[in-house]
């Protein structure tokens, strides 16, 4: 046993495998693995991140099939109490928070969401009433590779806050300062679901377009004559400024959404014609479950709360819920 703070991360796919490195630095550490559990187990992980962290990384955290598995040490002690559950895997609403349960220590286990989505904390505030609850905005486009193997491209932000936001801050800023001295930017913020609509500009439009299309964000600006593509994407971005801003965001505006067209629109100059795919593109391509419910569908159903017209966003989300539920039958073997 040390006394460097104790962190179990759950879902350690392409962004998790991320932040568990950063993590690595000053935390012991605990990987929760499911499909990628064998390679993990005998090699541990390597990112190659040549635009950030470095080329190429390697990492050998602690690994366990389940929450239930992490919490007992392969002699049958117990491990100490975590400090940290970081919760990484895609959002598959009301699942997680009895798959970490076994791990949660009441009153003490910081439990930290770094997800994409709207409205996605309330589920942990109920099943753990007594624990700090950080919310978390990533910017990170990663990708794994092959199993235990995650490409990291341009661009690297995290910004963190309470949930609710009239919760402490001092459970987030501790867990920025571990972020920090991993290497990683942690910015935190008095109300972080402001950044969490922001975010949403990117991931509501961006990730169902480019799933539904099978396109990378360059290609889908590419495929129209003209600029018809990306205008559609930023009608979009503005449907998602007028529900933020029905829910009092109003800093949440058309100069955040044109900032955050910007940035794709630079990767034509800069990507030599490839783009960057998106979280949801890569589900697709390997027959995954979308996150259908927490980027689009939450968005839809606060648009419907607050009687804003979102015709775009609406004709996206009942395409990529038919998409997500072919995806689900095809895994079951079915048409
Ligand atoms: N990828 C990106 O560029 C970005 C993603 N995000 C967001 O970050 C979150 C994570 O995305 P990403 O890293 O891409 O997702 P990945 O699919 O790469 O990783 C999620 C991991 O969670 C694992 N997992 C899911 N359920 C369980 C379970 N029951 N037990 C154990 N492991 C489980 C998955 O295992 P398995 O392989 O078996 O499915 C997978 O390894 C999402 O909310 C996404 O929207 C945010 C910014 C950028
Ligand atoms: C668009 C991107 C890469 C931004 O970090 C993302 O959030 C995702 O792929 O889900």
């Amino acid at each position: 046993m040390t006394d460097r703070p104790s962190v179990l991360l759950f879902g350690t796919g392409a962004v998790g495998s991320v932040y568990l490195y950063l993590l690595s630095k000053t935390c012991d550490t605990t990987a929760v693995c499911r499909s990628n559990y064998a390679a993990a187990k005998a090699n541990g992980f390597t990112i190659h991140s040549p635009q950030i962290f470095g080329e190429t990384l390697h990492f050998t955290p602690r690994v366990a099939r389940t929450c239930a598995d992490a919490i007992t040490l392969d002699d049958g002690s117990p491990v100490k109490p975590f400090d940290y559950i970081v919760i990484c895997s895609k959002v598959t609403p009301n699942t997680i928070p009895a798959l970490i349960a076994p791990a949660v220590t009441p009153s003490h286990t910081v439990i930290v969401l770094l997800q994409n989505g709207i409205n996605i904390e309330a589920e942990y505030t109920t099943a753990f009433p007594t624990n700090p609850i950080v919310s978390g905005v990533v910017y990170l486009p990663v990708t794994q590779t092959s199993p235990g193997v995650i490409q990291h491209g341009d661009i690297e932000r995290l910004e963190l806050g309470a949930y609710p936001s009239s919760a402490s801050s001092a459970p987030t800023k501790r867990f920025a300062e571990l972020i920090r001295a991993g290497g990683g930017t942690a910015e935190v913020w008095e109300d972080v679901q402001f950044k969490r609509w922001a975010k949403l500009l990117v991931n509501g439009s961006w990730n169902p377009i480019c799933a539904l299309t099978r396109s990378s964000d360059v290609r889908f600006m590419a495929s129209s004559d003209g600029p018809m593509a990306t205008d559609f994407v930023f009608a979009v971005m503005l449907e998602i400024v007028a529900i933020a801003k029905a829910h009092g965001y109003e800093k949440v505006d058309e100069k955040v959404a044109t900032a955050q067209l910007e940035r794709f629109k630079k990767r034509i100059d800069t990507s030599k014609g490839v783009g960057s795919e998106p979280s949801m593109l890569a589900d697709v391509r390997e027959g995954r479950r979308m996150e259908v419910e927490a980027i689009v569908g939450n968005a839809v159903r606060a648009a419907k709360g607050k009687g804003v017209e979102c015709v775009r966003l609406e004709t996206i989300y009942v395409l990529a819920k038919g998409l997500d539920e072919a995806i689900g039958r095809a895994l079951k073997g079915q048409k």
